[in-house]
């Protein structure tokens, strides 16, 4: 078969915003593209509105966090912060769009998407290359016809790549298999492929069967945290400490490397700064065996491939991460064998975290949840309220279903907050919360 071409920086630089304009991104100035819709707006002002948003909203609810809680918030890199590329292929094999299907189901191309990292930005030329070299027909949705139905492209902090075509059958996996030398002449970095299927005629994004095509099966995301007890830089300040992630092909991973570690340093801060909060209860000194300082029993649930839990790691601690998804799960106990973690002290387990009840055995000392956008629920929070439990770190990607579960957990009360921009140049917020159970 024909190679594919390499990279060519040349066709991968973005259009030039027109004349004039404060906006970073020209998809957006022409109209092609209104996935972000405060792009035109300076990335500080921004950020001041979606804090001052988030911190009406959270002030509101029947257990408030309070304005004087809120730390300073972690501001994003304006551009090339997204670690993750999910594009729709439409067009043709001859001619791929890879982007999004805008009004009238016609395919937008968004390959030059000023968000991306550049390595996804000089990746997706390649791998449009190898579409039309392989003869990918891209499917078409209203005549339910075509094969290549989307492009998974993730980066990892050391720019190597994992790809993944989601394919409505198994026709074209042995044409991908046989591309693959061709495909990493293209693009050297390329450290996992595979292709996964997906044959449901829905707004699905990718299927449950996963044929992967090189050895690796993962890819390694090296985060960098300060070193402990140091006050984390924010979003883009690499640290010394290592935090080594696993990422399966269908696993979570927060898209924001940057704002990534400032989250998960900025947990691991909070975590072992249980004397310090302002107008927190005194608690016993750290010598007493039943209130140690820093908590001793740590679960993380949610735990996705470990991030939250990996870096609360310690050698007084014992850790346990739920999730529901196995994949992620291999992930970070690779990642605890990885940074020498003995599993007696840091355990993985894959199950449903929602029917968990932290009162059942001993009780953990530090709760971290980290939910899907739906919250933790009605009756986990219930469970949590009635545990005991001391302190939980609640990660959110949404404040309203946060503020819900808040209230229900009247005991718990927040003591401190943080805005990451997880999501720059759109209304979504992520925020952490530490909360602390009143005396
Ligand atoms: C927002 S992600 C957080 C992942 C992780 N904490 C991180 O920092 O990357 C939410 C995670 O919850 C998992 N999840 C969804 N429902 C679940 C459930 N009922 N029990 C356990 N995990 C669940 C998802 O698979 C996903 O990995």
């Amino acid at each position: 078969m024909r190679p594919v071409a390499p990279a060519r920086t040349s066709s991968n630089t973005p259009p030039a915003a027109p004349a004039g304009s404060t906006s970073l991104c020209a998809l957006h100035e022409d109209g092609t593209c209104h996935s972000c819709p405060h792009m035109s707006t300076p990335l500080p002002v921004q950020l001041a509105r979606k804090q001052a948003r988030t911190v009406a909203l959270l002030a509101d609810g029947a257990n408030p966090v309070p304005a004087a809680a809120w730390e300073r918030p972690a501001a994003s890199a304006p551009k090339r912060f997204r670690n993750k590329a999910k594009m729709v292929v439409s067009g043709t094999a001859a001619k791929p769009l890879l982007g999004i299907l805008g009004p009238g189901g016609h395919g937008v191309d968004l390959r030059t998407c000023p968000l991306h990292v550049p390595e996804i930005e000089a990746a997706l030329p390649v791998l449009a290359r190898a579409i039309t070299t392989l003869g990918l027909t891209p499917y078409d949705v209203s005549a339910r016809r075509g094969e290549l139905k989307h492009l998974l492209v993730t980066a990892s902090p050391d720019g190597d790549l994992m790809v993944r075509f989601v394919l409505r059958s198994r026709r074209h996996v042995d044409d991908l298999r046989a591309a693959l030398p061709s495909l990493r002449r293209a693009l050297p970095t390329l450290a996992v492929l595979s292709a996964n299927i997906q044959p449901v005629h829905q707004a699905i994004i990718e299927g449950p069967e996963e044929i992967l095509l090189t050895e690796d099966d993962r890819l390694l995301m090296r985060l960098h945290l300060p070193a402990w007890g140091v006050a984390e830089e924010d979003a883009t300040g690499a640290g010394p400490t290592e935090l080594p992630l696993y990422l399966p092909t269908r696993s979570f991973f927060q898209t924001n490397t940057g704002i990534a570690q400032a989250l998960y340093a900025t947990a691991r801060r909070w975590a072992d700064d249980a004397l310090t909060v302002p107008g927190a209860a005194p608690t016993a000194p750290a010598a007493t065996p039943t209130a140690p300082r820093a908590p001793r029993r740590v679960w993380d649930l949610f735990c996705g491939v470990g991030g939250f839990a990996l870096a609360l790691a310690g050698p007084d601690r014992r850790v346990l991460g739920v999730e529901v998804s196995a994949a992620a799960i291999d992930g970070a106990r690779a990642a605890a064998r990885l940074m020498r973690l003995p599993d007696d002290r840091v355990r993985f387990e894959a199950g449903d975290a929602s029917v968990l009840d932290p009162g059942a055995g001993p009780v953990p000392d530090l709760l971290v949840v980290n939910p899907p956008r739906r919250g933790i629920g009605a009756e986990l929070a219930e469970r949590i309220e009635a545990a005991g439990v001391e302190r939980v770190l609640y990660s959110s990607c949404n404040p309203a279903s946060l503020a819900k579960d808040l209230a229900r957990m009247p005991s718990l009360r927040p003591r401190r907050a943080r805005l990451f921009d997880m999501f720059p140049h759109t209304d979504h917020a992520e925020v952490l919360v530490d909360l602390r159970r009143r005396r």
